[in-house]
């Protein structure tokens, strides 16, 4: 039986994602091919390697999502999770199992491609959510952020099982410096200001703010470290938070990867740029040799300079901070592999090369000024405040390193030049010497 376009079950199944926003012309076309299926508890919908391109919706019932060994989910209609395809990867990862009798929806992808000219298409198992415009959709605009659309469906699933709605009055404190890391945040509505201070004794220093659909608290759940930045709320905001343990093995988990020493050096002689973000005087100890210091506390000023073109395998001492790192040069569609275990791991360190700057040549071709620093710092979005005077000491600090690097390359060819000439003139003396014996 095919569904009516007007009927109360194509309003539910018009929810469903991408059905609610392919146009209402299309939609009603996809009703006439359409069918609801029903199936008794204890059946298998589908099972763990099966490769039909069906999109499977549950309408009614409870289904559970599973593998031989445990149990992934169970999905409930109704629930925010059952508006998408049950774990759609193509094969099947796990067996999705009736738990009460169900009703389903049964899509094959390649219609919904026929009838919606933005094609609903699988890209390396990966929710394609380009399709989705409407901005104040929250869900939508976490859906299109790099981090998110490139996380397995089940995660996005449970991630939004797990998403707890908080909300905090103008001037509350959400995270304050110092704290430990407990819970990442999306702001749903309103807008929350970023201020850190130097020392416990300094006032307060204005980093940015953070609008609507944006997210933060992310660096102390992925780098142990505290909390680095107090973050208050601008308006009366109203947040979406995940916990430590959701955003650990939902988030973080598929979405870093790391690699070790060996892996490391078989990507940089591809091309790998290698970037130690441990704090300049820890960098200057030691360090890994052609590898580029840009400190993590100043990273979100300095990312406009990274040569993106390149992989970045980010180190620092153990990996940890690394492991934050990494997480943002991937929000900001870098690739960016974390150095497993950090300079701790690493055997024999060829350390000592001196330290540049990785510039993005496709950008600029030289080094960044002072000043262009700075201009950049106060570019970056969330940063259109006054930059933090500690971050751009830091920032100065760098440059300073270069130019000294850059001063010392310049004495050491200097010397070469010398040697190169003296040698010359010598060969010229002896060469004379020789014509003049021929002459004689
Ligand atoms: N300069 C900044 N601009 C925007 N967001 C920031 C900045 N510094 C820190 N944050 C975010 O604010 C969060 C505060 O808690 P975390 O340190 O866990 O993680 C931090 C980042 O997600």
């Amino acid at each position: 039986m095919t569904i009516d376009p007007r009927s109360k079950e194509a309003s539910a199944i018009r929810q469903l994602i991408p059905l609610k926003r392919i146009p209402q012309d299309c939609f009603d076309d996809l009703c006439a091919q359409i069918a609801v299926a029903e199936l008794k508890a204890g059946s298998f919908l589908f099972k763990q390697g099966d490769d039909g391109n069906d999109l499977f919706y549950l309408l009614d019932g409870r289904i559970s999502l599973q593998t031989e060994e445990f149990k992934v989910e169970t999905i409930s209609s109704g629930s925010e999770a059952s508006k998408f395809a049950l774990a759609h990867q193509i094969p099947r990862k796990i067996d999705a199992l009736a738990e009460t009798d169900i009703r389903f929806l049964r899509l094959n992808a390649d219609m919904i491609n026929q009838e919606h000219n933005t094609p609903y298409q699988e890209e390396k198992n990966y929710m394609v959510v380009d399709d989705l415009e409407d901005n104040d959709d929250w869900m939508t605009t976490l859906l299109k952020s790099p981090i998110f659309r490139a996380l397995p469906p089940a995660n996005l699933q449970r991630i939004i099982i797990g998403l707890e709605e908080v909300c905090y009055e103008q001037g509350e404190s959400i995270i304050t410096q110092g704290e430990p890391g407990d819970y990442y945040y999306l702001i749903k509505s309103g807008q929350c200001l970023i201020t850190r201070k130097p020392t416990p004794t300094a006032k307060d220093i204005k980093l940015g703010q953070l609008k609507s659909q944006e997210t933060f608290g992310e660096d102390a759940l992925l780098s142990g470290e505290p909390r680095n930045v107090t973050v208050r709320a601008l308006t009366n905001v109203v947040l979406l938070r995940l916990n430590k343990e959701n955003f650990i093995n939902l988030i973080k988990k598929p979405t870093l990867q790391f690699i070790d020493y060996p892996q490391a050096q078989t990507e940089i002689s591809q091309g790998a740029t290698l970037l130690d973000v441990r704090p300049p005087d820890e960098y200057q100890k030691n360090h890994l040799e052609h590898s580029i210091n840009a400190p993590f506390f100043s990273l979100r000023m300095t990312l406009k300079t990274l040569n993106k073109k390149q992989p970045i395998i980010v180190v620092c001492e153990n990996g940890k901070t690394s492991e934050a790192a990494a997480f943002l040069l991937l929000r900001n569609r870098i690739k960016a592999f974390v150095l497993q275990g950090g300079m701790e791991k690493v055997p024999d360190q060829p350390v000592d090369k001196p330290a540049t700057f990785a510039v993005d040549e496709h950008d600029d071709e030289t080094p960044l000024s002072v000043d262009e620093a700075a201009k950049t710092a106060a570019e970056q979005p969330g940063l259109n405040s006054e930059p933090d005077s500690e971050q751009l000491k830091q920032t100065i600090a760098q440059l300073e390193v270069k130019c000294q690097t850059l001063r010392q390359e310049r004495d050491e060819l200097a010397r070469k030049y010398k040697q190169l000439f003296k040698q010359s003139e010598k060969m010229k003396a002896f060469l004379d010497s020789l014509r003049n014996g021929n002459n004689q």
